[in-house]
Parts: C-alpha cells; sequence; structure tokens
C-alpha cells in the first residue's frame, strides 16, 4: 500500500509518518479482501455467530423478530400478486365502471399486505430494539469480567493488552450486527418474495432484475473498498491529529501549553496536519461521486433494456399489459431491496471482525485467568518466605528478581531498599502473588503459594503503592475500598482517618466523608498528591484493622508526596501497624524511613545484596552505608555539597 502524502508537521513533531502498533489496525488490511462472493461465502457463519449470541440473550426476541421478517417478505408477496390482479382487472375486458369493480378486491387485498407488512415492521424494530443492548450489555460484561480476572502478566504483557484494545470494540459491533442480520434478512425476504412473483410473472424478468441491480451492488462495493482503503492508510495520521489537538485541552498540558507557548505551536501543526486529511476526504468524495454515477448510468441502461425488452414482449403478444404493469413495480423494489442487502453484507463483514476480535479476547482470556480453587491458607503462618525466588518479565532477557531468599515474620517491619530498577516493586508484586515466580517459591508458613487458594493470598495482602488508585468516587467510598465487600459508615471509618492524620484533609472537604473526589464531575474536589496520599494510608489502615488472620502490608513508597513532618508522621505509622498477626514489608528511597526497620534488604540487579540491621549494614560499610551516607550528605550544613553548575562541580565532571 502506498504511504500517504503526510503533512511536513507530522515528520516534526513524529520523526516521520505515525503508525500506530494497535492490533485492531489488521482489520483495515483484512477489510480490504472484501469481494463480492468472500462477502457471501462468510454470511452463513457470520449470521450463526450473531444468531447465537442473541438466543441466549432472549429467545423469545429473537424469534418474533424472525417471524415478523418471513410475515414482512409473504406480505410483500402477496401485495404484489394483489397487483398484478389489480393491473389484470383495470387492463381486463368489460366496461369500465365493471373493471373499476373488479379492481376492488384487489385493491384491498394490497392495501390489508401493507397494513400487515408495516405492523409486522414495527413488531420487529420494537423486538430487535430489545435485542441489540441486550446482546451488547452481555458482550460488554463478558469483556470486562474477563479482563479483570486474568493475571497481572497478561495485563502487562503487550501482546494482550493488544487484544485488549482491540476486543473493546467487539461488543458494539455485536450490537450493530444485530440490526445489520435483521436487515439483511429483511432484504433476502423481500428479495426472494419479490424474485418468486418476477419468475410466476415471466421467466425473463428475474434476470432483467439481476441485471439492473447488479451495477449498484458494485457500485456499493467499490465505494466501501475505496474508503476502507482510504481508513486504513490515514487512520494513524486522523489521530495523530487529533492527538494533537486535545493536547491543548488536557489538564496536564496545560501549564507547559501557556507558558511556554506550547499552544500556537501545536495549533499550526494541527491544522496542517487536519488539512492533509481533509484533502484525501475530497479525494474519496470525487472518487465516490464517480463510482456512483457510472453504476447508475450502468443499471439505468440494464433498465432501458428490461423495459425495451418488455416493450417487445408485449408487442409479440408474449406479456400482457397487466404483467408489464407490475413487473415495472417489481423490478424497482427488487432492485432496491438487491442494493440494500449488498450494503448489510458489507456492514455485516465488517462488524464480524470485531466480534471475532472479542471472541479471540474472551478465549485467552480464560486461558489466562487467575485459577479458582486450592488449599485454604491457614490463619496463623508465623512468617512469609521466598526461598531463591527468580523473576523474570516476558518480554525481557534479564530477570527481575534473581534467586532472591528472605523471610518476613509476622509482628516485624521489614525494609527493601535498592536504586532504581533493582527489582523492589517486582519483588512486592511476587510478595502479593500477583506474579508467580518461574523458580523458587513462596511461602506462607509451610504452604506453597503455587498450591493455595489465590484469592485466600489476595484477601490476606493489603498494598498501598506510590500510585495507588484515586478512585473517582466520595472520600468514605475512597478509605472503604481497600474492603469494599464490609459495609462502613463514617463512624466506622474515623478510625482509619485518624490513623492516617487524614482529618484535617476531611475537615476541609466541602462535605467531609461524603465528597466527592472526581475533578471531572460537578461539585468535586480535588486533593493534593500529599493529601491522596493520606487517604490511601487511611485506606490501608482500614483494610488492614478489619482482618484478623495473619497477614502481609506492602507499603511501596508511600511518602513520596508528603512534606517532611508528614513523612516522618507517616513512616511511624507504618511500622505501628506491625501486630503479631501482621508483617510490614516497606519499600522506599527515603532512607530515614527505614533505619528504624527490623530488617532491611538491599537490592541490585535483581540480586538481594545485603541484609540485617541499619546498625549492623553501616558497620560494614556496602551498598546501603553509601546509599545512607549519599542521603545524609543532601542535609549536611551548606559549603559541605558543591551546588550544582558551580565550579567545582563542572570541574570535577
Ligand atoms: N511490566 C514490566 N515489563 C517488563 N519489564 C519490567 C516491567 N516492570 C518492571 N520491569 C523491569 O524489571 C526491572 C525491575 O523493575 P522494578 O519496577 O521491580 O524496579 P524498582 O526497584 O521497583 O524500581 P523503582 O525504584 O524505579 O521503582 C527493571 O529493569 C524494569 O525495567
Amino acid at each position: 500500500m502506498a504511504e500517504p502524502e503526510v503533512s511536513d508537521a507530522e515528520k516534526e513533531l513524529f520523526g516521520g509518518p505515525l503508525r500506530y502498533d494497535f492490533g485492531w489496525s489488521e482489520h483495515e488490511r483484512a477489510r480490504l479482501d472484501l469481494t463480492m462472493t468472500s462477502a457471501l461465502r462468510s454470511m452463513p457463519g457470520l449470521v450463526g455467530v450473531t444468531l447465537r449470541m442473541a438466543w441466549r440473550a432472549d429467545r423469545r426476541a429473537l424469534l418474533a423478530v424472525a417471524l415478523s421478517e418471513i410475515g414482512q417478505g409473504v406480505a410483500a408477496a402477496v401485495g404484489l400478486l394483489a397487483v398484478n390482479a389489480v393491473m389484470h382487472a383495470l387492463l381486463g375486458s368489460g366496461t369500465p365502471g365493471q373493471r373499476l369493480h373488479a379492481v376492488l378486491p384487489g385493491l384491498f387485498a394490497a392495501a390489508a399486505a401493507a397494513v400487515v407488512n408495516s405492523g409486522l415492521a414495527g413488531w420487529s424494530t420494537s423486538r430487535a430494539g430489545r435485542l441489540e443492548p441486550l446482546v451488547e450489555r452481555i458482550a460488554t460484561t463478558r469483556y470486562l469480567a474477563a479482563a479483570a480476572s486474568v493475571e497481572l502478566e497478561a495485563i502487562e504483557d503487550p501482546e494482550f493488552r493488544r487484544l485488549i484494545d482491540v476486543a473493546q470494540f467487539g461488543a458494539g459491533s455485536a450490537r450493530r450486527m444485530i440490526s445489520a442480520c435483521v436487515a439483511a434478512l429483511n432484504g433476502t425476504i423481500s428479495l426472494i418474495s419479490t424474485a418468486g412473483v418476477l419468475t410466476i410473472l415471466h421467466p425473463v424478468l428475474l434476470p432483467m432484475l439481476l441485471l439492473i441491480a447488479a451495477p449498484r451492488g458494485w457500485g456499493a462495493m467499490r465505494v466501501a473498498q475505496e474508503r476502507y482503503v482510504s481508513v486504513m492508510t490515514w487512520v494513524e495520521h486522523v489521530r495523530a491529529s487529533r492527538l494533537i489537538g486535545n493536547l491543548l485541552t488536557e489538564r496536564t498540558a496545560a501549564q507547559e501549553v501557556r507558558i511556554h507557548a506550547v499552544g500556537p505551536f501545536l495549533l499550526s501543526r494541527y491544522e496542517r496536519m487536519a488539512e492533509s486529511a481533509e484533502a484525501e476526504q475530497e479525494r474519496l468524495a470525487a472518487g465516490k461521486a464517480v463510482t456512483e454515477w457510472v453504476a447508475a448510468a450502468l443499471s439505468g441502461l440494464a433498465m432501458a433494456a428490461t423495459y425495451a425488452a418488455m416493450y417487445l414482449l408485449i408487442t409479440s403478444g408474449h406479456m400482457s399489459l397487466a404483467v408489464a404493469g407490475t413487473a415495472v413495480i417489481a423490478v424497482r423494489s427488487g432492485s432496491a431491496s438487491l442494493g440494500a442487502l449488498v450494503m448489510n453484507i458489507n456492514q455485516l463483514h465488517e462488524e464480524s471482525l470485531y466480534v471475532r476480535d472479542h471472541a479471540r479476547f474472551l478465549d485467552e482470556a480464560a486461558r489466562r485467568t487467575i485459577p479458582s480453587g486450592g488449599d485454604p491458607v491457614p490463619a496463623r503462618v508465623g512468617q512469609v518466605v521466598l526461598d531463591r525466588v527468580t523473576y523474570r518479565y516476558p518480554d525481557r532477557e534479564a530477570p527481575a528478581l534473581d534467586g532472591v531468599s528472605l523471610t518476613l515474620p509476622m509482628g516485624a517491619v521489614t525494609a527493601v531498599v535498592g536504586e532504581n530498577g533493582s527489582g523492589k516493586s517486582t519483588l512486592m508484586k511476587v510478595l502479593s502473588g500477583l506474579l508467580l515466580p518461574q523458580s523458587g517459591t513462596v511461602r506462607w508458613g509451610e504452604a506453597d503459594v503455587a498450591s493455595l487458594d489465590r484469592s485466600q493470598i489476595f484477601d490476606r495482602v493489603a498494598l498501598l503503592t506510590q500510585d495507588f488508585q484515586r478512585w473517582p468516587v466520595t472520600a468514605a467510598l475512597n478509605i472503604r475500598i481497600g474492603r469494599p465487600a464490609r459495609e462502613a459508615g463514617p463512624d466506622d471509618l474515623r478510625p482509619s482517618v485518624d490513623y492516617a492524620g487524614a482529618g484535617p484533609v476531611v475537615a476541609k472537604l466541602p462535605d467531609g466523608l461524603r465528597s466527592l473526589l472526581a475533578r471531572m464531575f460537578r461539585g468535586a474536589s480535588e486533593l493534593s498528591g500529599g493529601e491522596w496520599q493520606k487517604i490511601g494510608l487511611a485506606r490501608t489502615h482500614w483494610r488492614s484493622s478489619t482482618s484478623d488472620d495473619d497477614s502481609v502490608l506492602i507499603v511501596d513508597e508511600p511518602t513520596s508526596a508528603l512534606d517532611p513532618e508528614a513523612e516522618i508522621a507517616a513512616f511511624d505509622r507504618i511500622r505501628r501497624l506491625a501486630a503479631p498477626d501482621r508483617a510490614v514489608v516497606l519499600v522506599t528511597h527515603r532512607m530515614s524511613g527505614v533505619r528504624h526497620a527490623d530488617r532491611i534488604y538491599v537490592l541490585h540487579h535483581g540480586r538481594l545484596v545485603e541484609h540485617g540491621s541499619h546498625d549492623e549494614l553501616m558497620a560494614a560499610g556496602g551498598r546501603y552505608a553509601s546509599m545512607f551516607d549519599a542521603q545524609a550528605a543532601q542535609y549536611a550544613p551548606s559549603g559541605t555539597v558543591p551546588r550544582p553548575g558551580s565550579p567545582a562541580v563542572a570541574d570535577s565532571a
């Protein structure tokens, strides 16, 4: 496929034409295979998939739709035959009065057929209107449930993530497939009935009908294909300009947009990118106009040939005037049905690509779902032990954790330190059961996590990470959501609020704990990063305080947004969370926060290189001691630390 001529703005911004790595762009390629025959061949399978989904959703509604569509086809055929009777009566022998009288039964039959037809169409619309949202809801619920229940490893796997992206369009497509199916069924049945009536009237009329409709079908296919080619080549570029446009309105970019004058810069690039996309739209519209004109001309020629043939048949006495009159009406409605049918098959094919992705995602998600069942976790375990644990991310060469062994006794505070990328967060994911090690074991007491019920492991872990979820709900629910199944009113949550030092934060909110913390909604409040961390700490307290069994509390960089005083208080609070039935694990770069831990482990390139108490590690003078000293030096009296940019720094560089 030729690379489109994109604007120079895109080259400047992205270093060349943009290509998104999204699975759904595969479809744009697949759509190009769309030919009349392939679309027709795949039709029964596609209809089957959709019908099965609709059958499971509401079989009565589905049967109603099918019956009403078949009924409409029959009514249309009866209508045509009635028209034929009217024609015969009108053009038959007798006085005008007798002929008018003879017309009446046919007219009544045609009117009755039209009334029945519109009644059935209404019934079909109302039942399809019930099926469509139902099918969409079922498909969406399945998608969301599957996505929420897969292993974390699947969520972090780029391939699977792509499948999640692609499959999200499946539910909407399933809904649209219902209406496309109903329309296709309607088109097929009315075509069959028209074809049947035409064949009864005269055998030559059916091929004539096909000849009239074929150019229009060809035109519809060609316009659709042209559009697909264009979508495929332009989808990334259109999105690129939208991306730039969105940046101008985004809150996160707002400050730089104004102060660095990024606004006018991006706006001019947006305009240039949009202009090149508009030129493509114009080209497409011109092509469409030509194709449609050619199709209409060919169809017109076929129509003229049909009328000429009918003229010859009438003049040679092979066709009556009445049959010819009915045939004119039947040919017009038949060619319209055929054109619509082509469009519907086209749409069915397009939507089915996304429905298939949805099905593929569900299969893959089922394969990667966190297994249910397993042995129960004993209420008392005494300690959690990692024994020579190794974990490597699927898309990485080097292991993130390499033969790590450590023990977390209940009642103790264990700290894990190490430079960026040393494996601390990965260690926490393994510890919490989110990731299973590729070798080595994690044991709760004597039991290996691999044989335990994972949902029970999760139930025993409380997690507070630096990027903990800021849920767009009320402050109370933001705390209660630490254990959402447990009902709690403001009074129940008060100890957690007090524990986290979040009292003043809540007091400032317009409606206390009932205040909504979701900026996008009217009347909602906004918290600062540090205030959110206090809410997070309260949530962790709520979760920990609602468990009686031995558990592990993991806190990963909990104080990064806190001011120095709040940080000291937070570390103190976290230490106090250690209890006879709780092991606390603290991950942080703030060395002052770890010095009081019972035991400190130092990670380096995925390996544990040192462990001991603060005093032992300082005395050993190794990596921990140098990390501690480096941070302590930041707070040394001025003059002993060179200022950035000073000659001393420049000289030593
Ligand atoms: N989802 C992932 N997929 C692939 N590699 C990952 C993933 N998460 C982390 N890694 C890699 O694994 C290694 C350990 O990362 P990890 O996040 O555990 O380090 P960390 O010690 O917590 O770092 P930091 O202090 O910066 O938070 C790093 O090399 C990182 O790039």
